[in-house]
């Protein structure tokens, strides 16, 4: 080891500071999803950064996806997989799918990593302690895609409750006043529960640098962007990055300080953009 790593690791420690100070006390709502959630190194170290949060005095609520592997459960059984502008098309073995993938194995699974990393988290969803109320929603062109929920009320009580003890991680489903479960997309409830909460940022962890100019360029990642300018463009966002940035805009209109999507396949993206002065992603914030 060269005789200035340690002077290194102390400068490292010292450009944090700042940050640390800023986020202290203050609620995160991270989006997991994505390849961090894949690859089993990267699960790991996910868990390890959220743990770290935790340990300096950050908040964090984590709200997980979990589409790839719903499809891998519906590849299994021979059910088709159909998407509409990043919506999984759902009828009612869909929608059962998704529950049980979500809510029992992935979120789960998080709750389990989270623990042995050293912080007990409590797994929860949109029906634990009326967390979300759900109604149908149709897909942005007005098509029909099945029990695909909107999220109409957040009730932050039990989050409150939870938080101050465990790390909560929220799966996306939940049902309407007549028991109705829904397929809610991930993005979209990590969107309503950040401004539920009056959280000071939200995080979106993809598989993507962060939201592209042109999507075929990798390097064309719009660094800075306010919501109202992501607003207008909005109709014209395909795919996935739709409904992130669509809970971007909700956030933000919401009172929530800034939104940020960052690559989950950098390790540990989640501290270098909390920690670092480098920049990572799309960061959506406020009109100026
Ligand atoms: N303009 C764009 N910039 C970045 N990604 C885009 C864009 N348009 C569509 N996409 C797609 O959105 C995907 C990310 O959304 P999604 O697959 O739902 O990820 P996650 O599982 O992280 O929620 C990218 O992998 C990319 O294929
Ligand atoms: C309605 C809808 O699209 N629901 C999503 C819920 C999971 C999700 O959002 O997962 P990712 O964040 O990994 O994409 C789905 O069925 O895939």
């Amino acid at each position: 080891m060269s005789p200035t790593a340690p002077i290194r690791d102390v400068a490292t420690l010292l450009e944090a500071l700042p940050y640390i100070r800023e986020f202290h006390g203050k609620t995160v709502v991270i989006k997991y999803g994505g390849a961090a959630m894949v690859d089993p190194a990267l699960r790991e170290e996910f868990a390890r950064d959220v743990v770290l949060m935790k340990y300096v005095g950050i908040n964090p609520i984590v709200v997980h996806g979990g589409g790839p592997d719903i499809t891998a459960y519906m590849d299994r059984l021979g059910l088709p997989v159909e998407f509409v502008s990043g919506l999984r098309v759902s009828d009612a073995d869909t929608v059962e799918i998704a529950k049980m993938v979500l809510v029992g194995k992935v979120n789960k699974d998080i709750v389990l990593r989270l623990g042995r990393h050293g912080q007990p988290a409590v797994g929860l969803c949109g029906d634990d302690g009326m967390l979300f109320r759900a109604a149908r929603k149709a897909a942005p062109n007005g098509e029909d895609i099945g029990f695909v929920g909107s999220i109409e009320r957040v009730d932050t009580d039990v989050l409150t409750h939870i938080a101050q003890d465990y790390i909560p991680v929220i799966a996306s489903v939940g049902a309407d006043r007549d028991g109705n479960s829904y397929n809610i997309n991930a993005d979209e409830a990590a969107g309503a529960v950040a401004r539920a909460l009056g959280a000071y940022k939200v995080m979106f962890l993809t598989d993507v640098r962060g939201w592209l100019r042109d999507p075929a360029d990798q390097d064309s990642v719009i660094n800075e962007v306010t919501a109202d300018e992501v607003e207008r463009q909005l109709p014209e966002i395909a795919g996935g990055m739709r409904p992130k940035l669509a809970a971007c805009i909700e956030a933000i209109h919401g009172g929530v300080s800034s939104a940020v999507i960052v690559d989950g396949r950098v390790p540990h993206s989640l501290l270098l953009e909390l920690f670092t002065d480098a920049g990572l992603g799309t960061m959506v914030k406020p009109a100026i």
